[in-house]
């Protein structure tokens, strides 16, 4: 059956989806070895970038969901660097998740707090010369975070949880997201050992960053 909508109508369904940042666009079996998820799909209508929720369980409607919001780092998540935590955070996440049977890892494509892989790459290419993450960052005229929680937070409610565990060691994630209208009722620390290559970088998060190691 067809329906013809009158211009009023047209208009207003026009701004209700320009409203929408982010859209549900597909969801399959995930299985891992870390245990076997559900992967939704997501894309930006604004700038057209795709990001993923990984699930574990049936989260619709519940509380205190752990979670943990990751923001994508090929080197680290890929390649198994260890100049930064984010490859062995996101391993202890998947495998964590699995262990409760039930979570969301978002994965967000704000690569390097939101420069890029090719400006990060220009960064650690600083930092080979001494600079730190942050004074790296400022050298190329960004901040030392870009990043922004409001597409995390939208995803979030299209999953429809109703409150979180946050599994993070960074205040403004905390406060983003609810800035955003995501309930946390604790957030959990996700802890890693420090190894040569990433020992400074984790201090410097700790004193320059405001991150809780
Ligand atoms: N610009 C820049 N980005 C980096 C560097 N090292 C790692 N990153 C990026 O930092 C981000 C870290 O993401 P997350 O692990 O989700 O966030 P976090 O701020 O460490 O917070 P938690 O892990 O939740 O405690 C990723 O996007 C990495 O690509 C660096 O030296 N410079």
């Amino acid at each position: 059956m067809h329906f013809r909508l009158g211009m009023k109508e047209a208009v207003e369904l026009k701004s209700a989806e320009d409203e929408l940042v982010v859209r549900h666009v597909a969801t399959a079996n995930l299985p891992t070895k870390y245990g076997h998820f559900k992967i939704w799909a997501f894309e930006n209508n604004r700038d057209g970038k795709e990001h993923v929720a990984i699930v574990a369980g049936d989260v619709q409607g519940k509380d205190d969901v752990l979670t943990r919001i990751h923001s994508e780092c090929v080197t680290g998540d890929v390649f198994g660097s260890l100049k930064c935590d984010c490859g062995e955070q996101l391993e202890r996440a998947l495998a964590h998740i699995n262990e409760v049977g039930e979570g969301i890892i978002l994965y967000m494509r704000q690569e390097g707090r939101g420069i890029g892989l090719t400006n990060k790459v220009r960064a650690y290419s600083l930092q080979d010369q001494g600079m730190d993450t942050v004074e790296a960052n400022n050298h190329l005229g960004f901040d030392d975070d870009l990043r922004d929680y409001s597409v995390a937070a939208e995803m979030l409610h299209i999953l429809g949880v109703e409150s979180i565990e946050l599994l993070t060691n960074n205040p403004k994630k905390i406060s983003g997201l609810r800035e955003n209208g995501i309930k946390i009722s604790e957030r959990k620390p996700i802890r890693i050992l420090a190894n040569p290559f990433n020992s400074h970088y984790l201090n410097v998060k700790k004193n320059k960053s405001g991150h809780i190691l």
